[in-house]
């Protein structure tokens, strides 16, 4: 990682630039210093040293710290408009947004720098080696943010580092834009060290996806804010038939596979959830302090209760299933399901409560959503950061939101682990408390990794103020498995 340090404790954590390796790269003046819209206003251009801070909360003492290169145009860019070749690919699972990122780099490309050669890949990595390109034009993309899912498509596995930087030479491509999360980042990252390898002109911009906000460093992913809005839905209707039953119950299963954000903000967000299971948080059915005391505590005082649990929560408690998807993320099994006959089965013994359970699995209908008018608007401020970034000569960094300013953070900051739920913060103290659930776990039980240490920074999309007062709150972690 390029490291730049400075007074008070001042540490840029700065993206690498095609001219690390490429010597003598030409530079341009940037287009927009003519375009009508831009060149009126004032300070448009970036300056070269303007960077945003990691960590935003600091007292009279702490040293500056960790900074990333602010996101945005620059007075000079690497590329000449007719020079430029560029790809998009998506990759992974769906997440509502994908076709807004490429709508806005396609137009951005086009509309602020003159670029008419854009290909989309298809199907993900594979398609680089294995299919053609799909053209894609300001006219083509101009109304798919209405839509789903992504027009170029995605896939899962088929990443092979050496065919797809063949196929990018081949194909004389020199700005690849990479949307996908943990693992397609990964990918973006060996991507970009095989390119350097090469020496070739070819900026790599990658912009973090991923419904379940398990990216570090970023305040929030794109997408996010439209999954918890969408699963509300589904808690209103578990709720609507738990009430309307004698001692109804409505399990609904959110997304989170390694993370419970999804679940922690919906159930914040709904106020009628009165139980939230998450990964992070383990917890236990049966006896003192458990989940079945508690759902029959809740019955007997409220006549009905909705849980919602996140797909990770418990995996523990089931039985191992050893199997991969073809990117090689665990397969897990279905919590929803196993907790729901576990609640009915204990409930069913003599001298219980009779219930009537009703589950929810809205995952697949809440990922192919569009995305709504708030990630809509970030979608297009991402895209627009990268086509910045690419076109000034970056490579190797992703485009984020960091305390609510655009930033180009470098890619391996973001592969190093997994952003999670720190439960030892104040947002999971107010989920307990909006919930009355049990905690299940004790301080004295819990991992290195839950307890929040005393310097690090606090959980992304806490309270604790992001800067910019546009609505994005923020900060950041780095909490890593
Ligand atoms: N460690 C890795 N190195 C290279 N490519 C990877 C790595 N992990 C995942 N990929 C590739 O990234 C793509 C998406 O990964 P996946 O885990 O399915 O989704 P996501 O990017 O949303 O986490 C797949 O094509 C997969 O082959
Ligand atoms: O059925 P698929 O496409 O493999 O996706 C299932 C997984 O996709 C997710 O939505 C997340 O996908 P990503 O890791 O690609 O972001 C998980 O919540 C879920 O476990
Ligand atoms: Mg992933």
């Amino acid at each position: 990682m390029k490291v730049v340090t400075g007074e008070f404790g001042y540490i840029l954590q700065d993206v690498p630039h095609l001219a690390d390796y490429i010597p003598d790269l030409p530079t341009y003046p940037n287009p927009l210093r003519s375009n009508p819209a831009y060149s009126v206003v004032k300070q448009y251009f970036v300056d070269m040293d303007d960077s945003v801070p990691q960590k935003i909360v600091v007292h009279r003492d702490t040293p500056r710290g960790v900074h990333f290169r602010r996101a945005g145009p620059r007075q000079k860019v690497c590329f000449a408009s007719e020079e430029v070749n560029a790809c998009i690919v998506t990759c992974g699972g769906l997440c509502p947004g994908l076709n807004t990122v490429i709508r806005e780099i396609v137009h951005s490309l086009d509309y602020m720098y003159g670029v008419s050669e854009v290909l989309g890949i298809d199907g993900g990595y594979r398609g680089f080696y294995s299919k053609n390109t799909i053209p894609l034009t300001p006219k083509t993309v101009d109304d798919i943010h209405k839509r789903g899912g992504t027009i170029i498509g995605t896939s899962r596995g088929g990443h092979d580092t050496m065919k797809i930087v063949d196929s990018i030479q081949d194909r004389g491509i020199n700005q690849v834009y990479i949307i996908g999360g943990d693992g397609t980042q990964k990918g973006a990252a060996v991507i970009y060290e095989e390119i350097r390898k090469r020496g070739l002109k070819v900026a790599v911009a990658g912009i973090p996806k991923t419904i379940d906000n398990d990216i570090l460093v970023i305040d929030k992913s794109f997408g996010f804010d439209t999954a918890v809005e969408e699963a509300q839905r589904a808690i209103n209707a578990a709720h609507v038939e738990a009430q309307s039953a004698e001692n109804g119950i409505g399990v609904v299963k959110l997304m989170g596979r390694y993370c419970g954000f999804i679940a922690m903000y919906a159930t914040l967000a709904s106020r009628d959830v009165d139980c939230c299971l998450i990964p992070e948080s383990p917890f236990y059915l049966e006896g003192q302090g458990g989940l079945f005391e508690y759902i029959e505590k809740t019955l007997k005082e409220n006549g009905h209760m909705v849980i919602v649990i996140a797909e990770g929560a418990g995996q523990e408690l089931l039985a191992a299933k050893d199997e991969q998807d073809a990117s090689g993320n665990k397969l897990l099994q279905d919590v929803g399901l196993w907790i729901s006959q576990k609640i009915k089965d204990h409930f069913s013994k003599q001298g219980k409560l009779p219930i009537t359970l009703k589950y929810i699995d809205p995952t697949y209908m809440i990922r192919a959503i569009p995305s709504n008018a708030s990630d809509n608007v970030y979608c297009t401020l991402l895209a627009q950061s990268a086509v910045h970034g690419a076109m000034a000569g970056y490579t190797g960094f992703i485009s984020g939101l960091v305390n609510g300013r655009h930033t180009y953070i470098p890619l391996n900051r973001i592969t190093e682990g997994q952003n999670k739920v720190v439960i030892t913060d104040r947002m999971w103290a107010r989920l307990l408390s909006s919930t009355n659930q049990p905690s299940f776990v004790e301080t004295k039980d819990l991992n290195d990794d839950d307890v929040r240490k005393d310097d690090a920074p606090p959980t992304q999309m806490l309270d604790d103020a992001g800067s910019s007062g546009d609505g994005i709150t923020g900060n950041n972690n780095t909490i890593t498995k």
